[in-house]
């Protein structure tokens, strides 16, 4: 592997999953293999988990930290090619990421969707010039379309956590008066097209996702019979892929409850997180057993180790 920016990167699925199982119980046993290594972390948009996991995980591997917040804490980056700068942009992809390469080993990137020009955001500009200018390799920390260091994080979960063979996932989409980006849910479903589960995707009409994404899931609009029987519910709010980047609905009645969790079989309820209670998911399930969230979160160290020491495997 020598770049993390979707599961198209990952040679084989399964022992990353087994890499990041074993990092948990050995934390510290490759200490020696990121010393003099330096990685850098370049937040264009807000971030806890995806911050602090990362920082640690590379911490754990004997690694050298650097983060930025674009915008912020730097100069404002162009990624157009060819543009005559004399707006507010004081500094062009091309040096920058050159630079930010020269003092790196390797640099992971955070940019969002902007949600205003869907095929803008589906080509992925940032992650692309960034791959493209940096020379070393580049680990996707929430793109435009994918999160999948997420994902990655989710199927640990799922891993540990399933009491079947070929456990029913659903993801159901969840109410929010935002705009939020399609990524998570796209990639939670690109990566779960690997494993060997049930996939049921749940969302009202006009919330299609981009089909390259739904793969093999089974979609339906009706929410409580995609709950029945389900072993994990995965809840996220996204905006629609088809009129893009808009609200269509905040129907409250999508809203995860104790109720609809009884449908399922003893389901366990996740969510990458940030998490609005009582708008996208009730206190009442967060705080019940069921609730796997900080299960979850804890595993993105996990993730993002299993990660960065393939990568450095790699670069030996
Ligand atoms: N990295 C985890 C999710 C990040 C982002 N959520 C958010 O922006 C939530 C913001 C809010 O609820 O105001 C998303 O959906 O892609
Ligand atoms: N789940 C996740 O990526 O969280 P942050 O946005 O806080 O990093």
């Amino acid at each position: 592997m020598t770049n993390f920016t979707s599961i198209s990167d990952v040679t084989d699925l399964n022992a990353l999953i087994h890499e990041g199982l074993y990092v948990k119980k050995h934390p510290f046993a490759d200490q020696a293999l990121g010393k003099n290594k330096t990685i850098g972390l370049i937040f264009f948009n807000s971030s806890l988990r995806t911050r602090l996991s990362t920082q640690k995980a590379a911490q754990n591997l004997g690694m050298n930290v650097m983060i930025m917040n674009v915008g912020q804490d730097s100069w404002g980056l162009e990624m157009e090619e060819g543009i005559i700068m004399n707006a507010d942009k004081a500094e062009h992809v091309k040096e920058a990421a050159a630079v930010i390469g020269r003092y790196c080993d390797m640099i992971g990137i955070r940019a969002f969707a902007e949600l205003k020009d869907r095929e803008k955001d589906y080509r992925e500009q940032v992650l692309t010039q960034f791959q493209k200018y940096a020379g070393v390799p580049i680990v996707n920390l929430e793109s435009a379309t994918r999160h999948p260091l997420q994902s990655l994080a989710d199927c640990i979960t799922i891993e540990e956590f399933k009491v079947k063979r070929r456990p029913k996932v659903v993801l159901t989409w969840l109410p929010h008066f935002k705009p939020l980006p399609q990524a998570v849910a796209n990639s939670f479903c690109e990566w779960m097209n690997h494993m060997d589960v049930e996939l049921v995707v749940t969302h009202p009409q006009g919330y299609e996702l981009a089909p390259e994404f739904v793969g093999h899931a089974l979609v339906t609009h009706n929410q409580n019979e995609a709950f029945e029987g389900a072993d994990f519910i995965y809840g996220k709010n996204w905006s629609s892929y088809t009129h893009y980047g808009q609200v269509l609905t905040q129907d409250p009645t999508w809203m995860v409850t104790m109720d609809k969790l009884r449908l399922t079989d003893n389901g366990k309820f996740m969510h990458c997180l940030p998490v609005r209670r009582n708008m996208k998911v009730t206190d009442e399930v967060l705080d019940s057993p069921q609730s796997l969230v900080i299960e979850q979160a804890a595993n993105r160290e996990w993730s993002a180790q299993a990660v960065l020491k393939t990568l450095l495997h790699g670069m030996e």
